[in-house]
This record gives structure tokens, sequence and C-alpha cells, in this order.
């Protein structure tokens, strides 16, 4: 069997979606609707919960270079607006910054829009290790519904039918160690049996402490990886090279 794990975990952006899908499409597109969809949906239950994430991240940030704060009154949204734009200038990973993004992309999926991206060998690859026996799953900073919104909405149609599950960072931060144990304890197995899939060396190495096995994507447009810290890890080009003997 060329993979020996029962589970393989999948992050998205570098490694089965393209960067340039993630900061030059899904992200532009919030910075464009931002103030138009807060006016919208200010006062829906929806948003309010989104908002409250915000302020409460806000308390966190408050000491954070170039911080900026959350208001009330009559400058509230403003505000609300020049915090999320401070974020996402940062490329900030919060949970909020991430729940607001993946309700916005709604509306841009559901008009059309919007097609989640993904690179030509992660479905069929994906179909054969279903039909071997494996499990997939996705960890990514988007929020679950971000996710579950690119395999909707994907340029091949729905196809979120593939993934039993989507972890976010309510997981803990992707850099972390207990991220992987959370998640192993979510979907009840050891993390010897999860094959972390990742672009990024520092969450290759986070998976790898927690005792699961992780394997690096280089894919086009990613950051160029730093060989000493990637030479502890196989590296692949596409998800074909999983389904080749080692
Ligand atoms: C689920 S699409 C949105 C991706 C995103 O917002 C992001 O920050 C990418 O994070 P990843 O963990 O998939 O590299
Ligand atoms: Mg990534």
């Amino acid at each position: 069997m060329p993979v020996n794990e029962n589970v393989i975990l999948l992050d998205i952006e570098g490694t089965i979606t393209s960067i340039s899908f993630v900061k030059d499409t899904l992200f532009p597109y919030v910075t464009r609707v931002l103030e138009e969809y807060i006016e919208k949906y200010w006062d829906d239950e929806s948003f309010q919960q989104d908002l409250e994430l915000l302020r409460e991240q806000a308390v966190i940030d408050s000491n954070v270079e170039g911080f900026v704060p959350i208001s009330t009154g009559d400058n509230a949204k403003k505000s609300v607006i020049n915090n999320v734009l401070w974020q996402m200038t940062n490329d900030r990973k919060t949970t909020a910054l991430k729940q607001l993004q993946g309700h916005i992309w709604k509306d841009g999926y559901e008009s059309g829009l919007l097609k989640g991206h993904l690179y030509e060998d992660v479905l069929p690859v994906l179909n054969k290790l279903t039909d071997l026996g494996k499990k997939i799953y996705t960890y990514s900073s988007g929020s679950t519904k971000a996710q579950e919104y690119l395999f909707q909405y994907s340029m091949y149609g729905d196809v979120s039918g593939i993934f039993l599950k989507y972890f976010d960072t309510k997981m803990g931060p992707k850099g972390s160690e207990t991220s992987y144990t959370n998640i192993a304890s979510e979907i009840n197995v050891d993390c010897s049996d999860i094959l972390f899939l990742t672009d990024v060396v520092v969450e290759a190495e986070a998976a790898v402490r927690a005792g699961c096995n992780s394997i690096l994507l280089v894919r086009p447009g990613n950051a160029p990886l730093d060989p000493e810290k990637s030479s502890k890890f196989r590296t692949i080009k596409t998800l074909h090279e999983l389904l080749e003997a080692k």
C-alpha cells in the first residue's frame, strides 16, 4: 500500500488549492464587498455573533503593533471595517477574522462569482485513496464554513462529499502540536494513523511532534521551502506521488 496511514488530513491553501486563489481572488473579494456586507448584515444574528468574536479578539490584540480598535456608537461600523482590513493586511489567522471571511464568501460562491480552485490531481487521487479505504479530512485556518463553500462551489462542481469533516482553528493554531492531538481525538484515531499534508514546515513539524506523519507539498507559487528545515520531510509536487510505491 503506497500510504500506510488510514487518515489523510489535508491543509488547503498551498496544498490542494493555489495560494494565488486565496490571495488574489478570495481575499480581494472580502476587501471589495466588506463595507456593503457590514451595512447589509449588521443587524443579523449571524453577523452579530461574528462581531462578538471580533470584539473578543480585539481585546486580545490590544498590545499588537498597529492594532486597530473596535469602537461602539456612531463609529462602530467604520472601526469594524478598519479592524478587519488591518487583520487582513497582516494575514492574521484569527478564528474571528476567518469566521467572518467564510460568511462573506458565501454570497460570492452562491452568485457564481467565486469558484473554489483545486489542483487537477486532487480529485482523482482523493477518489482513489477513498476507494482504498482511506478517510479524508481537511484542516485549514479558513473556517469550516469557508472550506465547505470552497468544495461545494468548486471549479469541478460540488465535491464536498469526498471529505468526512473539516477542521479549523477551533482545534487550535496549525503550528501547535495540541491541535493535531485534538483532531486525532475528535476522529477517534491514534496520531500515528494520520498523514498530514501541508506546504508549511512549521505545521508539518507540529503534526510530527504530535505523533502524526507529514509530507510537504511543493506547488507552483508556494513560498520556497527552507532546505535545511524541510530536509526532514518527504516533499512531493502532486498528490499522484502518494499512490506511487515509496
Ligand atoms: C478555506 S479557504 C480560505 C483559506 C484561508 O483563509 C487561509 O488563511 C488559508 O489557510 P490554510 O491553513 O489553508 O493554509
Ligand atoms: Mg497551507
